[in-house]
């Protein structure tokens, strides 16, 4: 099956600032993409460019086999996309705006329905502006999905919105992915990205640093940590020990009196020193456990722990 979006050599800059450099990704049919990367990485450049609403400096973008720019009117029917922010005239009453985004599709969804699923109902009548941010993001993802794509874009989806309405929009997003839509969102939640994404694809000062399915990421690696629950509080001088033991390439938190955690060399190295360590100082261990790796510490692993922007 051809790639739904396909982005090749893509270069992107404002001024003289390179926002995207040279990426290339593919985004299956059916499929929820995510796109992950630190503030600044480039993510929100790549999907306006993908919708059309800025023309590749260099490099080739192809959305459902068009080209966004040159053949936005017969693009723009098939696909939903859910801006950052905004989408909407302020003034606007919220009903008012999702009818008329309704009436620029030849079939769109039920609006009550849609508005009762997104929790909307309530605030029909009110004006844009005075609509919640949470709100005012439900009714950017309600004006993306009512036009019925075959495709949407949706950046951030959930920023900012309450575990409930999080978990709402997951749920409408896998019930897309059922109805053979294919979905490609941003989150800095990568808890999201973990539970929802088929693929993933991280960006880092716009350039691609890794792609595959959350389990492909996750698994093996270099770092493991290592969780250690005592039942008698560790003695006095025990962490320090402990770390001197493990040696400079592991790093140790204590997290109370009872517990410290140790991330090291995933090559089951560290868990055989800490195991020896405890049986040599008398300390008997209540839990010893290897973490999983998760999504957040691949992500932190590539793009690094410090601020970027
Ligand atoms: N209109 C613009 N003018 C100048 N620079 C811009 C503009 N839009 C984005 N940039 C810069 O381009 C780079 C990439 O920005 P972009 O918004 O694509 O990143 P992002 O990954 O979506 O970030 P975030 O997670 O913070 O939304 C950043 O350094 C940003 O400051």
């Amino acid at each position: 099956m051809p790639a739904v979006v396909e982005i090749t050599d893509l270069r992107m800059s404002y001024g003289g600032k390179v926002a995207v450099d040279g990426l290339s990704l593919e985004v299956a049919a059916d499929t929820i993409t995510a796109v992950l990367g630190p503030n600044g990485a480039g993510k929100t450049t790549t999907l306006e460019t993908c919708e059309g609403y800025r023309r590749p400096h260099e490099g080739r973008v192809r959305v459902l086999g068009l080209d966004p720019v040159a053949d936005r009117r017969a693009l723009m029917p098939r696909i939903g996309v859910m801006l950052q922010a905004g989408g909407a005239w302020s003034g606007v009453r919220a009903d008012e705006m999702l009818r008329h985004v309704a009436r620029l599709h030849a079939h769109p969804l039920d609006i009550g329905l849609l508005m009762d699923r997104l929790a909307l109902h309530d605030c029909g009548r009110t004006p844009y502006r005075r609509l919640s941010g949470g709100q005012q993001q439900r009714l950017g993802l309600a004006m993306a999905l009512v036009g019925r794509p075959e495709l949407v874009f949706v950046d951030e989806p959930t920023a900012g919105l309450d575990p409930q309405v999080r978990r709402t929009v997951w749920e409408l997003l896998e019930e897309l992915r059922a109805d053979g839509v294919t979905v490609v969102l941003t989150t800095h939640y990568l808890e999201e990205a973990e539970r929802l994404a088929d693929q993933v694809h991280i960006l880092d000062k716009g350039k691609l640093v890794a792609s595959g399915s959350p389990l492909e990421l996750t698994r093996g690696g270099t770092v493991a940590t290592i969780r250690l629950v005592v039942t008698q509080p560790f003695p006095p001088g025990a962490p320090e020990s402990l770390a001197s033991a493990l040696g400079a390439a592991t790093e140790l938190v204590v997290l109370d009196r009872h517990s410290l955690q140790v991330s090291g060399p995933a090559d089951g190295s560290t868990l055989a020193v800490v195991s020896r360590w405890c049986e040599e100082h008398g300390v008997l261990p209540e839990s010893l456990t290897l973490g999983q790796r998760n999504l957040e510490d691949v992500f932190l692993e590539l793009t690094g722990r410090e601020t970027t922007t």
